[in-house]
């Protein structure tokens, strides 16, 4: 098992009832899952847990059977700089480094540039052409290949992706999605994906539904 997700609850400050409520969750390596639920149901916060960004407040998340409660905030850093990668709807790319500074980004911050391998991703994602451009001057599709290729480029050992087609046209999506789901699969790593899309769901290995806080 690489991800698991052991009984947590996260309630945030102020709310009445827990966003999460004791959720249990298991993933192997290579395994694609697609997390889906209502609006609010709390994926994102689920999300957010497995890579470290919050803090739960009841239960344990480990990976490779590292737990993370006793990490502290460097540690937490040095696994979104190695093991887990995140990619968002919104891209999130530095808007002052070119297409070739970005894919290196993370990778360089983590000690791990392999810049053979950072090439090879370029390629792959139909990114060759572009290593000087910046992101102002990308499409959205073009965008979110970069924000793939800044994930892969620490061969993760999990990806978390968050509604990672959400801003872009069903065919831009699409194609986006397959690179995704090829390039995971050639490094052996795991994904997790937060969608609202039956149609994505469909095309992941297996699929959870979030709903009042716990997973059926
Ligand atoms: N930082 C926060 N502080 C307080 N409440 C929050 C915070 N983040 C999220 N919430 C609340 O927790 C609940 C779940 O939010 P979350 O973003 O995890 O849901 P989601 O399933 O990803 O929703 P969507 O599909 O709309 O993106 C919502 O009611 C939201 O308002």
């Amino acid at each position: 098992m690489l991800l698991d997700i052991d009984k947590v609850s996260r309630i945030y400050p102020g709310a009445e009832r827990p966003v999460l409520n004791h959720v249990s969750l298991r993933l192997d390596a290579c395994e694609t899952l697609a997390l889906t639920g209502e609006s609010g149901s709390g994926k994102s916060t689920l999300l957010h847990l497995a890579g470290a960004l919050d803090h739960f407040d009841a239960g344990e998340i480990r990976l490779d059977g590292q737990a993370y409660s006793p990490l502290d905030d460097a540690g937490r850093a040095a696994l979104r700089r190695g093991p887990v990668a995140l990619v968002f709807q919104q891209f999130n790319l530095v808007p002052s480094l070119t297409v070739a500074q970005n894919l290196a980004f993370h990778a360089r911050l983590g000690g791990r540039h392999d810049p053979a391998w950072t090439a090879h991703l370029a390629e792959r994602l139909g990114l060759g052409a572009l290593p000087d451009r910046y992101p102002e001057t990308l499409s959205g599709g073009q965008q979110q290949r970069v924000a793939i290729g800044r994930a892969m480029a620490l061969r993760p050992r999990l990806l978390l992706a968050d509604e990672p087609t959400g801003n872009l046209d069903e065919a831009t999506g699409d194609a986006v999605l397959d690179l995704m789901l090829e390039l995971v699969a050639e490094t052996g790593a795991a994904l997790l994906l937060v969608t609202h899309s039956e149609r994505i769901a469909a095309r992941l290995s297996r699929r959870v539904h979030l709903t009042k806080g716990d997973i059926r």
